[in-house]
């Protein structure tokens, strides 16, 4: 797909682009002045509604160098922006650092919306799902990492 429908909400803010030709977000900026204590969570409208066609979806990440800088997150992560969703995408911003506030502006990029193929599957009940070599092991049920042996 080479184009989504857009409207800025925010007629002082420009559209999200791409930082760089290839990547795979496009910069959600906010278009709010945001105090988040540390713990502290918030919806941060970013002035972007999109139309996205249905067999698609958008997905809201975080931004790494925030996330490593002061432990800015999304609460939701990846948020998803339905097909059919008109309003203003909104980021559930969470400060997860526990010492230092996180002090952003008005047009800071808070988080990045990416738009991907999606299949719409519907579930089949069945009483036997069949054999595979994982069967029912899961959460650490292959070994555990060092980590968990020190604790
Ligand atoms: O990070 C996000 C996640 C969702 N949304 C919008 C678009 C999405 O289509 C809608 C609903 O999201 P979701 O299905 O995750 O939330 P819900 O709690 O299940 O709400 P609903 O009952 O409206 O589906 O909210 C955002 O703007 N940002
Ligand atoms: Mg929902």
């Amino acid at each position: 797909m080479e184009q989504i429908r857009a409207v800025r909400l925010d007629k002082d803010l420009p559209l999200p682009v791409r930082a760089h030709p290839g990547d795979a977000g496009l910069d959600l900026m906010t278009t709010t002045d945001v105090y988040l204590a540390p713990g502290e969570r918030a919806l941060v409208g970013t002035g972007l509604a999109v139309a996205i066609p249905e067999g698609w979806v958008g997905l809201v990440h975080p931004r790494s160098g925030l996330a490593a800088r002061s432990g800015l997150t999304v609460v939701n992560a990846p948020g998803t922006v339905d097909a059919g969703y008109r309003g203003e995408i909104k980021v559930c911003l969470l400060n997860t650092d526990l010492s230092q506030p996180v002090v952003l502006k008005r047009g800071d990029r808070i988080a990045q919306l990416l738009v991907q193929r999606v299949e719409l599957p519907v579930l089949m009940e069945v009483e036997d799902l069949g054999e595979s070599s994982r069967g029912a092991g899961g959460h650490g049920s292959s070994g555990g990492v060092s980590a968990w042996q020190a604790g």
